[in-house]
């Protein structure tokens, strides 16, 4: 049964979800692959509601800045998709992979072409993309993302780069293996530098629920300018619901019911199409790299407000 539906309402309801978490028992583990994110504390939790007009609700540590990992590359697809349209479809597919996100396998038989923009190997191609087309595809997005989030002050955190950098190895072969098809075009060096700050910028869940709101606007940016035709916000929703958890990306759809982006960082954001974004951070995940309070709260929130795209 939906019980809170208006605006004014998701304070107490933030409120409510944070409190359901804190009695969770199990809280999964940080990432540990990257050296710099393992001594994140699972206990950590904080939740935020977006509206389109930018009003924030939060909860917890709503605005303490995280590690962003993966949720960049729903901005990277975005803002390659906004400067070179279709072309992209030639280079990475749309759909869902059933595979850890960062799986090499798929990769030799489909000669190259990662099967969708948010496992490592597809977010490898859109970064080169993005870059070739706006010469510096990591400043293009932190330049988007402060403007969206109305926060001058995000950065990229070095440390996490250096520390993704030198135990990138599987990200390295997913790079060399797609040049060997032709798939890359800049030299792979530079594109995995591109791809880890990228990764390692930090912001709070208030930043990345603001920054995720022109997916709701159908496109349109916080200052009232198109970054997508309404036909192309709806595909960048679509892929996020089919692929935006990797190979949890079924159950996701099924707990939650909304186009949502997992990093490894812990984050999670999520879409209300027409109405509100969300975004939640939790360190601790599952085994297939999702946030495991985050999913929960997210289950959460739509079961109790009945906002759901079904
Ligand atoms: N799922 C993730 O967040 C993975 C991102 C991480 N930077 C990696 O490439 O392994």
């Amino acid at each position: 049964m939906a019980i809170m539906t208006s605006s004014h309402t998701f304070q107490p309801l933030l409120h409510r979800i944070a409190a359901e978490i804190e009695s969770m028992p199990g809280r999964g583990r940080p990432a540990d692959y990257i050296p710099a994110l393992a001594a994140c504390d699972p206990h950590r939790f904080g939740m935020a509601v977006a509206e389109l007009d930018g009003t924030v609700y939060g909860v917890g540590d709503w605005r303490q800045p995280f590690s962003t990992q993966s949720i960049s590359k729903v901005f990277t697809l975005a803002l390659d998709l906004a400067r070179e349209g279709d072309t992209l479809w030639e280079h990475v597919g749309r759909e869902p992979s059933g595979n850890p996100f960062n799986s090499l396998v798929q990769l030799e038989y489909e000669n190259g072409i990662p099967r969708n923009p948010f496992i490592n190997a597809g977010a490898l191609v859109v970064t080169d993309r993005l870059h070739t087309q706006s010469g510096n595809a990591a400043g293009t997005l932190l330049e988007f993302l402060r403007a969206e989030s109305d926060n001058a002050e995000l950065a990229i955190n070095k440390g996490v780069a250096a520390s993704e950098s030198a135990h990138g190895d599987r990200n390295a072969a997913l790079g060399h293996f797609m040049a060997s098809y032709g798939n890359i075009g800049n030299p792979v060096p530079v594109l995995l530098d591109q791809y880890f700050r990228q990764c390692s910028i930090e912001a709070s869940c208030a930043d990345l629920a603001l920054a995720t709101g022109f997916l709701a606007r159908h496109g349109i940016r916080a200052d009232g300018t198109r970054l997508l035709t309404q036909s192309q916000a709806k595909q960048v929703n679509a892929i996020m619901l089919t692929c935006g958890t990797y190979d949890a990306a079924g159950d996701f759809a099924y707990r939650v019911g909304l186009p949502g982006k997992s990093g490894v960082g812990g984050g999670i954001i999520a879409v209300v199409p027409g109405r509100c974004t969300l975004c939640v951070w939790g360190p601790g995940l599952d085994e297939r790299g999702n946030s495991v309070a985050g999913v929960a709260a997210l289950d959460r929130f739509t079961t109790l407000t009945g906002l759901s795209v079904f």
